[in-house]
């Protein structure tokens, strides 16, 4: 993959109308095409691997909330960087997840093309399937780059998406609950 992302990078570099053997630009594909693998690593990593059992018995019930979550994610539209954070809630049912995964869970679906509504949609997805949790809650909020330095050129916009499922989707006191803890 590394050699064919540094020719990739080599051919844009030309495509643009640069010297690809100007002195800056030497290095140029090499360091792109590993910044680009380390920016897409999401796609040669698993659930299993990533959060490495660190899956805990619990009795606990309650709602957990792991707020602020910063993410880097890039538009499958333009490969343009999305970046924002992400807020996970969840209700435990007999099992409790290592605090620490739920950001690895929110950096391998970003680290991949994607749109924000999917990466949300995964995000919770993984979640309930790690933790068997009766509910869980996601929100992602972002900037889109394409949206910024191109396009319609807005600075300010934002974009909000959440995923409910379990109870937060069947149950509104849960779901409120939640929407109210983030805002606080
Ligand atoms: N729903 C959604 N749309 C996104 C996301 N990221 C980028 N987009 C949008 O994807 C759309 C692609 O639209 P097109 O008309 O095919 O592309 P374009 O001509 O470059 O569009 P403009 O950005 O309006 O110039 C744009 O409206 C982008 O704002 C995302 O995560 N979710
Ligand atoms: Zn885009």
């Amino acid at each position: 993959m590394h050699d064919e992302l540094k020719q990739s990078y080599q051919q844009l570099i030309s495509a643009v109308g640069e010297d690809p053997q100007r002195e800056g630009l030497l290095d140029t594909p090499k360091r792109a095409a590993k910044a680009m693998e380390y920016l897409t690593q999401g796609y040669r990593q698993t659930l299993a691997e990533i959060t490495n059992n660190a899956v805990f018995t619990s009795d606990a019930d309650d709602m957990v909330l792991i707020q602020d979550i910063e993410l880097y994610s890039m538009c499958e539209h333009h490969l343009l960087p999305f970046v924002g954070k992400a807020h996970i809630a969840y209700i435990p049912d007999g099992k409790v997840l290592g605090l620490s995964k739920f950001a690895r869970i929110v950096d391998m679906f970003a680290r991949r093309f994607q749109i924000q509504e999917q990466l949300t949609h995964q995000i919770a997805q993984a979640v309930e399937e790690v933790t068997g949790a009766k509910g869980v809650g996601v929100i992602v909020e972002a900037k889109h780059m394409c949206m910024m330095m191109r396009g319609v050129e807005k600075q300010n916009s934002k974009m909000r998406t959440s995923v409910m499922l379990g109870n937060f989707r069947t149950d509104p006191k849960t779901r409120n609950e939640f929407l109210q803890l983030v805002k606080n």
